[in-house]
């Protein structure tokens, strides 16, 4: 089962590893076109019925497969509205081959005819609200015919996630969806068949830059929308946790605070004026601290604990202690991992080791890649927790699924490169579920570190990626 949002990241991320779109209509459009074969008689005339999305170009496609057939595609409007370079190019390609198309200029010139199979291309994923004209009436003309209805994805007028209709939608006999089913198939009456149309396993597999589609921007948003971050860490060091809160701003959270010791809490300050820091009595985080630190925790939507803590004794014992009776999101990384194995906690925690930290952490690695994600699902569902494991090829589990992740190069195993990944995954946490969050921080990261090689060549330092972070979150066209 998949929902919309999922199919648009997969279907991105396949463009991204080089099946283009184009190629995937073209299976789908092969694939309806197989369906309609089933159930029509081989003297049978076909009506495709098409709207100017993607979804109608599926059936300009199907048509070109059915030249055996009696066929006539009805395009709803003019073609130069088609809203899809790709379903242009093959609705040109249909009047090059001399195909009966017809363009429905308004719902009064619509005239199914009496055709024997209906393919139903008039909306599909892209559907908002009622049918608008001249698709309702399409749609009530292809429900008033005695022909054999195939719809293309969904019925049109149905949403895919929820099966609901908001107004006339079209009842179809048989449905032929793409990839996996429809959560909203199920509500609706019809065969459906599952087409695989040839996106890689590697789409959902691997974290691309489709899953940059879960990070939309409502322009009405306010201020805390996006999210506050807390960064707990520091006193045996300074940058850490500076590094951390400013990344988490790169990512888009709106508030970054860093509670530390009151040692460091002046350098931490001057790295930025862009952060909220909370000065702890001492130089090391202490018992003593966490009811403030439970305190401040209060108003945030994710919490950051590790950076540059160190491991004294107390420090752990206070970072265990909050952590226990913390409830909600928490990304744990560098010392503080110590404590995730013996924690008890109703918090969500995201934990970013390396291998070094997984194996002290109690888990196993292995050289071959498919092992290794095995034995990182197996320990995060072990632990309850969301594993961030970080290396040439991250691996990102929540002990159900497992996402890999390969952006990232050599330069990055400068120092800071982790706090900075611990602080953009805590804003990705504010906004995602934990393991997206997780699988968009690893990819973030490995991007920004990316683009600072690609324009400087390696030698690159923590603080470069604070600036790159927001073009790898939200590339513009130059980026891809
Ligand atoms: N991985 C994918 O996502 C793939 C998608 N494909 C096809 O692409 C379809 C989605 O294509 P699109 O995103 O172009 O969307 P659609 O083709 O479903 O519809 C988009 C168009 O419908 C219009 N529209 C929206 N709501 C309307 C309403 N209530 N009344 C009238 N017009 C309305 C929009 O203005 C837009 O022009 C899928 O359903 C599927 O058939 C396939 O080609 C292959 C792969
Ligand atoms: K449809």
């Amino acid at each position: 089962m998949i929902s919309s949002t999922e199919m648009a990241v997969v279907d991105e991320n396949a463009e991204a590893l080089g099946v283009p779109r184009k190629q995937l209509m073209e299976s789908s459009g092969n694939a309806v076109a197989s369906v309609v074969r089933d159930v029509a008689d081989p003297d049978a005339s076909v009506a495709l019925v098409c709207g100017r999305g993607n979804n109608g170009g599926d059936a300009f496609v199907a048509a070109r497969f059915l030249s055996e057939y009696d066929v006539t595609v009805h395009l709803l409007g003019r073609a130069e509205t088609i809203a899809t370079a790709i379903a242009g190019e093959n609705w040109t390609a249909l009047e090059a081959a001399g195909i009966d198309t017809r363009e429905v200029r308004d719902s009064a010139a619509f005239d199914l005819g009496d055709p024997d199979v209906v393919v139903d291309a008039i909306l599909g994923t892209g559907v908002t609200g009622a049918l608008r004209e001249p698709e309702a009436t399409a749609a009530k003309e292809i429900n008033a015919a005695a022909a054999t209805v195939v719809a293309v994805d969904v019925p049109s007028g149905v949403d895919a996630d929820t099966g609901e209709a908001d107004g006339t939608a079209v009842e179809a006999g048989h449905v032929v969806t793409f990839h996996d089913r429809k959560p909203g198939l199920e509500h609706v009456a019809a065969d459906v068949t599952v087409a695989d149309i040839g996106i890689p396993a590697a789409a959902e597999r691997v974290v691309e830059r489709g899953d940059l589609l879960r990070l939309s921007r409502d322009p009405t948003a306010h201020k805390g929308d996006f999210g506050e971050v807390l960064v707990i860490g520091g006193g045996p060091y300074t940058g850490a946790p500076a590094l951390s809160a400013q990344a988490a701003l790169r990512a888009g959270a709106d508030l970054a605070y860093v509670a530390c010791p009151e040692s460091i809490a002046g350098e931490v300050q001057g790295y930025s004026e862009n952060l909220i820091v909370e000065a702890l009595p001492g130089d090391r985080l202490a018992p003593s601290h966490v009811p403030r630190l439970t305190e401040l925790a209060v108003g945030m939507d994710c919490v950051v604990v590790g950076p540059g803590l160190g491991d004294a004794e107390g420090t752990l014992e206070a970072a265990a202690s909050f952590l226990s009776a913390f409830e909600r999101t928490a990304v744990v990384d560098a010392d503080a991992l110590q404590v995730v194995p013996a924690l008890e906690t109703e918090a969500t925690l995201v934990c970013t080791p390396h291998q070094g930290e997984l194996e002290a952490m109690g888990g196993e690695t292995a050289s071959d890649p498919d092992e290794r994600a095995q034995l990182v699902s197996a320990f995060a569902a072990e632990l309850g927790v969301t594993l961030l494991v970080k290396g040439a090829c991250d691996i990102v589990s929540d002990g159900e699924r497992t996402r890999l992740n390969r952006t990232g190069n050599p330069g990055m195993t400068v120092g800071g490169t982790g706090d900075v990944l611990a602080g953009s995954t805590g804003a990705m946490a504010c906004v995602l579920d934990p393991a997206p969050a997780a699988a968009l921080g690893a990819y973030a990261n490995g991007r920004a570190g990316d683009l600072v090689v690609e324009s400087n060549g390696y030698g690159l330092v923590a603080t470069d990626l604070l600036e790159t972070l927001p073009r790898a979150l939200w590339p513009d066209e130059t980026d891809r």
